[in-house]
């Protein structure tokens, strides 16, 4: 079976009846939800916060039932992905563009559980490219003041078209080489005007579940 799959499938059996759920988004989180929908189907009893719009039609087709803030304003569990987790479980996300809404579920939850494959393990965070979230207005001076930072952004086009977030913004990516004071660098970031956030969590999960291409499967803790 798929090391994603198998770290996903195993993170759904934290989930108990009576939960508010927030669902993450990518190829890892598509498993997890897959789960979750054939136990809603089975009798589980949950209710379902997505982090982007591609994860909320998935948990509609499957029957997951739906709630939004308005009607509560805390998640008991989140199984998000991610791209890159360091020794410290702290991780870069975005690669999928939702990184804005999966931070603001992750911050709202009160378990955030990180479902990835042994690929993603990194000594220190920063191979993959930081994606950061900018506002459309003005992102030409946004990019240039991430440039100043020693930053090479790059604005992520999908098929040659500007990619728009679900939250009607752009995504630069690019690389600050080993990031090796993630949170430092994560507030000066989101210091510079235009800038709505950017991919890195720090010190924002205690759990990931991590699947191997041979069938084992770990689980870090912090
Ligand atoms: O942060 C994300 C989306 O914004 C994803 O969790 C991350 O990109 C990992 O994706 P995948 O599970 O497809 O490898």
């Amino acid at each position: 079976m798929d090391a994603k799959r198998i770290a996903a499938e195993r993170a759904v059996d934290y989930i108990q009846d009576g939960m508010i759920v927030g669902l993450g988004t990518g190829s890892t989180a598509y498993w997890a939800i897959q789960k979750l929908g054939l136990k809603v189907q089975g009798g589980l009893q949950i209710k379902a916060i997505a982090t982007s719009v591609q994860s909320e039609e998935l948990a509609r087709n499957l029957g997951i039932p739906l709630v939004s803030f308005a009607e509560m304003n805390e998640i008991d569990m989140t199984i998000d992905g991610a791209d890159e987790v360091d020794q410290e479980l702290n991780l870069i996300k975005g690669g999928g563009g939702a990184l804005l809404r999966e931070k603001i579920v992750a911050a709202a939850s009160k378990q955030f559980i990180v479902i990835v494959d042994e690929s993603k393990l990194v000594k220190r965070l920063g191979t993959f490219p930081l994606p950061v979230e900018i506002v459309p207005f003005g992102h030409e001076v946004t990019i240039k003041k991430l440039y100043d930072l020693g930053y090479e952004p790059r604005l992520r086009k999908i098929d040659n078209e500007t990619f728009v977030t679900d939250n009607g913004n752009y995504i630069v990516d690019g690389h600050f080489g080993d990031i090796e004071a993630p949170q430092e660098l994560h507030n000066k970031l989101n210091l510079i005007p235009g800038v709505v956030d950017n991919g890195l969590f720090v010190n924002m999960t205690r759990r990931v579940v991590v699947g191997y291409q041979d069938g084992e499967i770990s689980e870090l803790e912090k």
